[in-house]
């Protein structure tokens, strides 16, 4: 066995970071490009990834600006990014299933296989889990990454642009099979942002009916219902929840929602989706937010609502591949921006500013 590469003449390889000072900048990082064309930096299992699509996360953002998100701390010089398809440059000697010139979407968690949630299936509660990205692993926003082939999955035809679409998608299926939306169930989905959107396209994919989704902002609901112009809009006023949640139940003709997707991570939203669901229904929170939250705890006990939540993903992406290759989800119309990775700064700053209209913004790379 021999290593293979088509790698010569790599440009050299960059990432963006981020550190607790908030400052956002384009450095030289690993591998190397010199290694990459040798094969030296491999381990045995991986391979190179040339990244050519990468969208920013919410998450990405929110380290910049706020240097964690709970207790995942920006410590040191930190590279962002863990939404990301590309092209097999390089392939370890021990790989059979990938060769060079695949065509791959890279799933950004590495396991331990070996916990409980890791040998039961549920490798997402894996705590030992190296997630590209969550402080300290450096993330995918990178001109060439070294990752275990067997979280690299073949896209086939797909674009790069839509390979690295699948993993908002994976969030969105692992909340579509925990929750158990059914053909016909009253949806409420609050927020409209990336995840809200693609949930959004997840609950019309799966027959929900009717579907009910808010927003504080008015352009994030336009933009949902270019997407899906069957569903109706609710505007988040600066009102209790649970006057909010009225509304919510008028738009969708006096229906109570049975399953209310949560994805804003918002405390006022998670209370007007427990004060709008119907007795015996379901929270479902994706949204993340702060340490501690007040619900409306008696609402929740009398109607016997039940509050679950989603922590990413575990074998979503087969799933999500099927269903973006056969087009019956179709997320690029999602995609608002787009940056070369030298132009990363403003890709970033046009993420996190509203007023720009952006929804998903994807840094393409096409050395
Ligand atoms: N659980 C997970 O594994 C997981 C994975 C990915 C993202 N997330 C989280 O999911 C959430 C959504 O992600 P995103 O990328 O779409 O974020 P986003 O910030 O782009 O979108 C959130 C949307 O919620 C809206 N909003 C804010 N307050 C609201 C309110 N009171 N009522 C209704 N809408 C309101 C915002 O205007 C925005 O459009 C975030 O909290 C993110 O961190 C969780
Ligand atoms: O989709 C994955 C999420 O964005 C991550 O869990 C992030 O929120 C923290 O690492």
């Amino acid at each position: 066995m021999s290593f293979t590469s088509s790698a010569s003449s790599l440009t050299m390889n960059v990432g963006v970071y981020t550190d607790p000072s908030h400052n956002l900048w384009i450095a030289e990082t690993e591998p190397k490009a010199e290694a990459v064309e040798k094969g030296t930096s491999l381990q045995p299992g991986e391979v190179t990834v040339g990244i050519r699509s990468s969208g920013i996360c919410g998450s990405d953002v929110h380290f910049w600006h706020a240097g964690c998100i709970g207790p995942m701390i920006v410590e040191g010089n930190h590279v962002l990014g863990h939404e990301s398809a590309g092209i097999v440059l390089a392939v370890h000697p021990t790989v059979s299933h990938l060769k060079v010139g695949d065509r791959v979407a890279v799933e950004p968690g590495i396991i331990c296989n070996a916990c409980e949630p890791c040998l039961t299936g549920r490798y997402n509660g894996c705590e030992k889990m190296q997630f590209m990205s969550t402080p300290p692993y450096p993330g995918l926003l990178r001109r060439y990454v070294n990752h275990p082939a067997i979280w690299c999955h073949k896209i086939g035809n797909m674009t790069y642009e839509e390979g690295s679409l699948l993993e908002p998608l994976s969030v969105s299926l692992a909340a579509m099979e925990r929750s158990g939306v059914r053909l016909g169930d009253p949806v409420l989905i609050c927020g409209a942002g990336p995840i809200g959107l693609t949930s959004l396209l997840c609950c019309r994919a799966a027959g929900a009916e009717p579907i009910v989704i808010t927003d504080i902002d008015e352009g994030r609901l336009k933009i949902a219902k270019e997407l899906v112009p069957s569903i109706r809009t609710v505007q988040i006023k600066r009102k209790s929840p649970e006057e909010n949640s009225k509304d919510i139940v008028a738009a969708m003709n006096n229906i109570e929602p049975s399953i209310a997707i949560e994805c804003t991570g918002v405390e006022s939203s998670v209370a007007t989706a427990i004060w709008a669901s119907k007795f015996g229904g379901k929270v479902f929170v994706i949204g993340v937010g702060r340490n501690e939250c007040q619900i409306p705890f008696m609402r929740l006990s009398t109607r016997e609502v039940d509050l679950q939540f989603q922590y990413r993903y575990a074998h979503t992406w087969p799933r999500a591949i099927r269903l973006m290759q056969s087009g019956i989800i179709d997320m690029k119309k999602m995609v608002t921006h787009r940056f070369k990775l030298e132009e990363a700064v403003q890709a970033f700053e046009t993420a996190a500013d509203v007023k720009t209209g952006a929804i998903k913004v994807l840094i393409i790379n096409e050395d």
